[in-house]
């Protein structure tokens, strides 16, 4: 598991290092295994020349100490100190660390707030690096560059390697606020532990590839503020049957899934079951979607019966009227109403109208999750006045409070909206996406990222609502069950993508390899 923690956390746990050791330590080691990793990239590519981009906090003075190493290893080695922060307002023992190695200092001229304003040719020394290290701000960085940063950044060459000391500057560190204005670095630095802009959609794509340095601060019983599964967890919590186990034992999923109007869902959904091991499938449906199942998925039983846990939802037609779909919607609705533990998707989302006392797991994308919240009223937004909008015909009598979410503010904001319908339901959250986000009350929000860009596909959902249907039977709680079948279905999907095309039903048939495979990882696992 990568463990992430809060920016207060590192700040208490650094504090708390510091106060044993002398001054300075912790930066030294900081900016000494920074210089390591950037030597050894120089030395991968040929390259010659570093330029560090230096601001006025303790991630400039990192940045100053490496690159005062990295000259005396030879290269050639300059430092652009910020407009805004100038010489006498960088780290003073880096600065002089940086001149007594050799480092060449260059002082960005100009008003930090007014581009028109800059004559000299600092930007020039950055175009030629072959490796850039962005310390212009860490975790004491605001969100945005100033002017006088993004000159600097603008300036690098698109074939320098750009290694973001500890954050991509510009990224809030916390993750939270958005990434259009920061460093997109090639790689990070960090120190002693990931910090949540590493993992959070909001900073990844700027992150690049994350470095941890040990700078002997520990983190082990610190609690995380962000996790993510990797490979090497799926052992540790896939089901696998035992000896006394029979296909009861194991869990039994019902779906109701599947419509006239979208029966492929159906199948989809099914075979993820199928091929992530599930004890048996019962299936709810109407004709086309049944006659589909019973063809592609011959393992499952068709009609109600006793389940441990329901996939109610996708392909699931909520507006038809027709005879047969409304005893299927009336199972989706039995099956919520149940104290089973359930997953729930697509239109299953239409039926949710607040708390399950039992297990549940919604899987929204962001356009669901914006429809979900401003039905359910989470719309009323904590920190924006609320709007005053008509409400049916007789509005003028009854005004109500209530503002639709768009699918652009989840977007903006991804987190704080899976958040607050997992706080108005009482249900772990799964926020899809490139970085699909797991929001459990109470947990550490899970943050996984393991699919390919190509997963974005029809159908794609309907899979994972059968993986995680299946953990869910087998009596996983519904935080992992949730994170790690979104684990397992990027996997799959990157297998069967190879680097090109991808359909659902391909990633379905991924799934049962994918797991064999993770869990011989896991029995080949030392320790
Ligand atoms: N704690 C420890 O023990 C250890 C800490 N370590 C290191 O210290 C770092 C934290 O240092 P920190 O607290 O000094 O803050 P830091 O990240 O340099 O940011 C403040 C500077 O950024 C600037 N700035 C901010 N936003 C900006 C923007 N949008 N655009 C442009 N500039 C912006 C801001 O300028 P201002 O706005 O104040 O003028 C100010 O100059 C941490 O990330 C790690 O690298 C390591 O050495 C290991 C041990
Ligand atoms: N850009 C992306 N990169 C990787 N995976 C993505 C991306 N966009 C979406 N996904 C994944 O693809 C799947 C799409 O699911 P969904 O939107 O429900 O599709 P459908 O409703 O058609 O089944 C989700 O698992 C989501 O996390
Ligand atoms: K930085």
């Amino acid at each position: 598991m990568i463990r992430a923690h809060s920016i207060d956390a590192v700040r208490a746990a650094e504090a708390a290092a510091m106060a044993e050791l002398p001054e300075g330590t912790l930066m030294a080691r900081a900016a000494l295994g920074l210089a390591e990793v950037a030597a050894a990239r120089l030395s991968d590519a040929g390259g010659t020349t570093v330029v560090g981009l230096v601001g006025g906090g303790d991630n400039g003075g990192d940045t100053l100490y490496a690159v005062a190493h990295l000259a005396e290893a030879g290269y050639a080695a300059a430092v652009v100190l910020l407009a805004s922060s100038g010489r006498d307002g960088v780290h003073p023992a880096g600065l002089a660390a940086a001149e007594a190695a050799g480092v060449v200092v260059h002082v960005a001229a100009g008003a930090p707030r007014d581009p028109d304003s800059y004559p000299d040719s600092t930007a020039d020394v950055v175009a030629e690096a072959d490796l850039v290290l962005d310390g212009i701000a860490g975790i004491g960085g605001r969100p945005g560059l100033r002017p006088d940063a993004a000159r600097l950044v603008d300036a690098i060459d698109d074939d320098a390697w750009v290694i973001a000391v500890d954050v991509a500057s510009g990224l809030d560190p916390a993750g939270q606020a958005g990434e259009d204005d920061a460093v997109w670095a090639d790689e990070t630095v960090t120190f002693g532990t990931p910090k949540p802009a590493h993992l959070l959609p909001a900073g990844e794509g700027a992150t690049g590839v994350l470095t941890v340095v040990d700078i002997g601060v520990p983190f082990d019983d610190v609690p995380a503020a962000v996790e993510r599964l990797t490979w090497d967890d799926v052992a540790a919590l896939w089901p696998v049957p035992r000896a006394s186990d029979d296909k009861y034992s194991r869990g039994v999923l019902g779906v109701v899934a599947g419509s006239e109007a979208y029966p492929g869902a159906a199948v989809l959904c099914t075979t993820a079951a199928a091929e992530a091991g599930v004890g048996m499938i019962r299936y709810v449906g109407t004709r086309t979607p049944v006659g589909l199942v019973h063809h592609a998925v011959p393992e499952a039983v068709v009609g109600e019966g006793r389940v441990q846990a329901w996939a109610v939802g996708p392909g699931l037609d909520t507006e038809t009227d027709h005879d047969d779909a409304r005893a299927q919607l009336d199972a989706a609705r039995a099956a919520l109403a149940s104290d089973l533990p359930a997953v729930v998707d697509a239109g299953g989302l239409d039926l949710v109208n607040g708390r399950r006392d039992a297990p549940t797991v919604l899987t929204p994308h962001a356009g669901e999750l914006a429809r979900l919240l401003s039905r359910l009223d989470g719309s009323t937004d904590r920190t924006k006045p609320a709007e005053t909008v008509a409400a049916g015909s007789d509005a003028a009598e009854r005004p109500v409070d209530r503002r639709a979410v768009t699918v652009d503010e989840v977007k903006a904001d991804p987190l704080g909206h899976a958040r607050l319908l997992a706080d108005l339901t009482g249900a772990t959250v799964l926020l899809k996406g490139s970085t699909t986000l797991v929001v459990t009350d109470g947990r550490a929000v899970r943050a996984q990222a393991d699919a390919p860009t190509w997963l974005a596909t029809a159908g794609a959902g309907d899979v994972l609502s059968g993986v995680i249907g299946t953990l869910l039977a087998a009596g996983l709680a519904p935080h992992d069950a949730a994170s790690l079948g979104a684990l397992v279905h990027g996997v799959a999907a990157d297998r069967a993508s190879g680097g090109g095309p991808l359909r659902a039903l391909a990633v379905a048939h991924g799934i049962r390899p994918a797991v064999r495979d993770l869990l011989a990882r896991g029995r080949s696992a030392p320790g």
